[in-house]
């Protein structure tokens, strides 16, 4: 483990002075009212899209309201910038049903514009609204009651993630898990955890074990096929 960055040494960055940020991201950023990246910002960016490049976990420590969420949010969406097909590349997994409701809302400010798709489990609709919102089913679009218990291995197949980015509470997210047939994370790229310390309090079927077994569970990831590591945030 390399020795931590000390945040404080980071100083805020005005949009324009980082060359790399996605023009798409820049608007997005400044219709927020957002000119500058937070001391937090800069230093996450560094580490992932910036000089220091993204090989490695990143733990993130840094004061309630500092700004922490578009830390991460923002180099996920600038590295997911270039995807060309729609799978869920990025979970970021939080406690509680309000914090997903906020994280989702800062995804989906800079993810729209640049065609990304941000889908939401926790709890917020039934669980068949939920399967809708995360997999394509051909007889869903169809109009035709949809019952995931009943699914033919020929729709099965055509069954595909319908977001890049998914925002999840572990309870929510181990029922996909367990019961959701299409509902894959073979292609994850980047995990992040936010609130970890809130978060490992709860065991919740030992939902890490089984999300990292998952996500690291394809040899053959037709995407990114030299990019066998998964990165995760640690955010508290
Ligand atoms: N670069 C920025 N410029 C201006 N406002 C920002 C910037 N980054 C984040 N904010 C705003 O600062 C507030 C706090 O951000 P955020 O919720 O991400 O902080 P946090 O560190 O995750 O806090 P918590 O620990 O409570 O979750 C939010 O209202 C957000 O919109």
């Amino acid at each position: 483990m390399r020795d931590p960055l000390d945040l404080t040494l980071f100083q805020q960055l005005p949009l324009h002075s980082l060359p790399s940020l996605h023009p798409k991201l820049k608007s997005s950023l400044e219709n927020m009212g957002i000119s500058n990246l937070f001391p937090v910002q800069v230093a996450v960016w560094q580490e992932t899209v910036g000089p220091g490049k993204f090989h490695r976990d990143l733990c993130v420590n840094s004061p309630t309201g500092s700004g922490k969420t578009l830390a991460y949010a923002l180099p996920i969406i600038q590295l997911l910038s270039t995807r060309a097909v729609t799978c869920l590349r990025a979970l970021v997994v939080v406690p509680t049903r309000d914090l997903a409701f906020q994280v989702k809302r800062v995804f989906d400010a800079i993810a729209s514009p640049l065609g990304l798709r941000v889908g939401l489990v926790a709890g917020q609709s039934s669980i068949v609204e939920e399967i809708s919102e995360l997999v394509y089913a051909p007889e869903c679009e169809l109009g035709i009651s949809y019952d995931p218990e009943e699914v033919s291995f020929r729709v099965w197949r055509q069954l595909r993630s319908k977001g890049d980015i998914l925002v999840a509470t572990p309870g929510k997210l181990m029922d996909h898990i367990n019961t959701t047939k299409g509902f894959t994370l073979e292609h994850l790229q980047y995990l992040v955890l936010d609130e970890t310390d809130r978060l490992l309090c709860e065991a919740y079927q030992s939902w890490l074990p089984a999300v990292l077994e998952l996500a690291q569970s394809n040899d053959d990831n037709s995407f990114e096929p030299s990019d066998s590591f998964l990165p995760n945030f640690i955010v508290r």
